[in-house]
């Protein structure tokens, strides 16, 4: 395929925010020697911070320790419109920032598949080296998975570090992890994803490191005829497999917490959505809780739940959930599968939409998609879904009508940071919530307090009557709590 100058698309058009330090805009002005010297300074000190392939101990697998943060971004367009091309751009931009770093220059190459060797082809790849010695980046990310041998090419090429969309999810997952049970997730999807990735990774850099590499830390630690890469693997096998039985006791406590909550039959209401599309702004508008609300990608990776009343006295439970991505790692989608696994566990699904990105009905199908995964891995149903299109506020009138037209009366339209819509959407819940209630009259003696204030909150009473006997109540409760006062009916 050939490649010409108009397939790269720039920073600039792509309205990724350039940050361009003192040498960038002026590739040819930059004295090819002072380049080869900054870059070997860097490569030098890159190693140091652990790119070096001379594991000694697994938990230097860490992403925190690559430390991004003068980045030049590269994607292939194959298909679809120019204008999905840039918002996919957008987003790795955003989740770069997201994971600290510093954008320096974007380009896009048109191709109709990813080059095999080096991703983007031979030629744009020299150019993309250009780019880094003009700006001085120590990162190239690229968009989408590359392979370990294409990821190894391209660095060879570019001489600084490249990572892909897959590896900068798993940093910002490691960046936001804070529970424990997190925290071990974030860990066995990084191994995961480390394991086929531990030669090539950062060898042309290390090189150098050669004439060490392999002769210390060894001795009494490998087994006989070991190569150290083969000490590693086995290393981070052994880890991984503890992690596991980790998370596995971890979501054993948790399903029990879970189960707990549910026999009182509150009904739960799970919140899930793409990431950043506002989820935990409206579990904080619903229930006046304060949840982490932040404008970055993955801001929440633990469920949270917290308990709200709707206006007619009725208890809920709102649980705030991890967002999803386009392409969420798999090796992310295996070690939060117990947290997925309690997006689909509930009696109702608010599927929240960010209604101000440019493309929301492929963020719809994105989260669709993972959750039909989920339902079909798990062998579950799914539970019902209620589409909540936020951010009305920021959307402009055309927009929004085309939106509505687009997806019915089915969904419901709100602002969580102005409030808007909110009565509708409460309305739509508690019309869910309530439309397996179950309508009798009870008994209740004077020493059964507790069905009175269960009633309350589970329920709702009609009417009620003091009888020498206790209270007579004309309640509606839902069903499965009917069936627990069943004797007390009248
Ligand atoms: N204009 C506007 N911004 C909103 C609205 N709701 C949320 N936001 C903003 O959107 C950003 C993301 O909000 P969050 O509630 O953290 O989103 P989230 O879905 O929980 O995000 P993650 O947990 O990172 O997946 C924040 O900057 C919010 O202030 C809204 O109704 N209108
Ligand atoms: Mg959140």
């Amino acid at each position: 395929m050939t490649e010409s100058r108009e397939d790269i698309m720039s920073a600039a058009d792509l309205g990724v925010r350039d940050t361009a330090g003192p040498t960038s805009g002026d590739p040819n002005g930059v004295d090819p020697t002072t380049g080869e010297l900054q870059l070997s300074e860097r490569a030098s000190l890159q190693r140091v911070a652990g790119l070096s392939t001379e594991l000694t101990d697994v938990t230097e697998v860490e992403y925190r320790q690559l430390r991004l943060e003068r980045v030049v971004l590269v994607g292939v367009w194959t298909e679809g419109s120019a204008a999905a091309a840039k918002a996919n751009m957008t987003e790795l931009a955003a989740l770069a920032e997201t994971a600290g770093s510093q954008i320096l220059d974007a380009v896009i190459q048109r191709r109709s598949k990813p080059d095999p060797a080096t991703y983007i082809g031979s030629g744009k790849a020299e150019e993309l080296r250009e780019i880094v010695l003009a700006t001085g980046a120590d990162t190239v990310v690229c968009d989408g998975e590359l392979t370990p041998a294409q990821l190894n090419a391209l660095e060879k090429v570019v001489k600084v570090k490249v990572i892909d969309r897959t590896a900068l999810i798993l940093d910002i997952f490691a960046q936001h992890a804070t529970s424990r049970e997190g925290k071990a997730q974030v860990s066995l999807a990084q191994m995961e994803y480390m394991l086929p990735r531990l030669r090539g990774w950062g060898e042309s850099m290390s090189r150098q490191a050669g004439g060490r590499a392999g002769s210390n830390g060894g001795v009494g630690l490998r087994g006989p005829g070991e190569t150290k890469i083969e000490t590693d693997r086995r290393r981070i096998r052994e880890r991984m497999a503890k992690l596991r039985r980790e998370i596995r006791g971890m979501k054993k406590a948790r399903t029990t917490k879970r189960a707990a909550r549910k026999s009182g039959s509150i009904p739960t209401i799970t919140v899930a959505g793409y990431t950043n599309a506002g989820k935990s702004s409206l579990v904080n508008a619903m229930t006046g809780a304060g949840v982490l609300v932040q404008d970055a990608l993955f801001a929440t990776l633990d469920p949270t739940t917290r308990r709200a009343t709707l206006d007619d006295g009725r208890a809920v439970v709102f649980t705030d959930t991890v967002g999803f991505v386009r392409h969420l790692p798999t090796q992310l989608v295996e070690a939060f599968r117990s947290t997925l696994e309690e997006v689909v566990d509930a009696d109702l699904l608010l599927h929240v939409v960010d209604g101000a990105d440019a493309f929301p009905m492929e963020q719809i199908s994105a989260v669709r998609q993972v959750i039909n995964d989920i339902v079909a891995e798990e062998g579950v149903t799914a539970p019902p879904e209620l589409l909540v299109i936020n951010k009305i506020d920021a959307i402009d009138g055309n927009r929004l009508t085309e939106l509505r037209g687009a997806l019915g009366s089915d969904a419901v339209f709100i602002s969580a940071r102005t409030g808007e819509g909110l009565p509708e959407l409460f309305g739509r819940v508690r019309e869910f919530v309530g439309r397996e209630d179950v309508e009798m009259t009870i008994e209740v003696p004077f020493d059964r307090g507790d069905v009175v204030s269960r009633v309350h909150s589970e329920g709702e009473v009609i009417s009620s009557e003091h009888t020498a006997a206790g209270t007579t109540l004309k309640v509606r409760v839902p069903a499965a709590f009917a069936g627990e006062i069943a004797d007390l009916r009248i």
